[in-house]
């Protein structure tokens, strides 16, 4: 079992999953994408025309949800039911709806549960897991809890270079419209006590990973 526990919270586009899962190939760490479990949920339920508005339906889809996730960070993928469905979670009309099934009691406790078992089961010294609750309700004990952070408009620029384009009215009011929903859920823009705030606005990539890894080893106990 993994001894060492980082866990990394914020919003979306702050850099979370690229930021995660190319520090913990440096330390030689596995690292746990939360969101892509909550995206490959929303996914199951567009596909199997569960109503995602309908939260005692979503919640049933729980209990039997069969999910994969590759936890090293040279061999990402999302399995559902035994399909690939990596590419697929992306999508824009599962990021619409992915907010509505977080939102559902059963769910965040079942996932959690499933989070908890993961990284429990890795054989790595170290395992970066990252989301929105992961400092205050996965992993609250976590030997390094960081709160990665970037203004809005950091955010937005980076989700859009990825995408090859420029930032539009409408990709700019989605993505705070699905940070204000889950803002209601669990607050990961405020660090609560103990947690180390990384702010990477004015950070490029390689300047936040050794950010991260620096305060991975600075850690009380190292
Ligand atoms: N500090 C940074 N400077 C510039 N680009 C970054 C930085 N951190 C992350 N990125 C890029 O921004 C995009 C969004 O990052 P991502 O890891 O998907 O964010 P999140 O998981 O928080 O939604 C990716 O293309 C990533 O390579
Ligand atoms: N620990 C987590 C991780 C994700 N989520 C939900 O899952 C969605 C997708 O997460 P993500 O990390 O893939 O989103 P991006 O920030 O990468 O766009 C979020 O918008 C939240 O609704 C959550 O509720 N708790």
């Amino acid at each position: 079992m993994s001894d060492l526990i980082v866990a990394v919270d914020g919003p979306a586009g702050s850099g979370k999953s690229s930021v995660s899962r190319e520090a913990a190939r440096r330390l030689g760490f596995a690292y746990l994408d939360t969101g892509a479990a909550y995206r490959a949920l929303a996914w199951h339920c567009l596909d199997e025309g569960v109503d995602v508005e309908d939260a005692v339906a979503v919640a049933a889809r729980v209990p039997g949800f069969d999910y994969a996730i590759g936890m090293s960070p040279d061999r990402y993928f999302v399995r559902v039911g035994g399909e690939d469905i990596t590419p697929d979670i992306r999508e824009p009309r599962v990021t619409a709806v992915v907010s509505a099934v977080a939102r559902v009691p059963e769910v965040r406790a079942g996932l959690t549960e499933l989070f908890r078992r993961l990284v429990a089961e890795r054989p790595e010294p170290g395992v970066i897991v990252e989301g929105r609750d992961i400092t205050t309700v996965v992993a609250p004990d976590a030997a390094v809890r960081v709160l990665l952070t970037a203004t809005p408009e950091a955010r937005m620029a980076r989700r859009s270079a990825e995408l090859g384009a420029k930032p539009t009215e409408s990709m700019t009011q989605q993505l705070a419209s699905r940070d204000a929903q889950d803002l209601k859920v669990v607050d990961f823009m405020n660090a609560a006590e103990g947690v180390t705030t990384l702010d990477s606005t004015e950070l490029d990539f390689e300047q936040t990973v050794q950010a991260l890894i620096d305060i991975v080893r600075a850690r009380p106990s190292a």
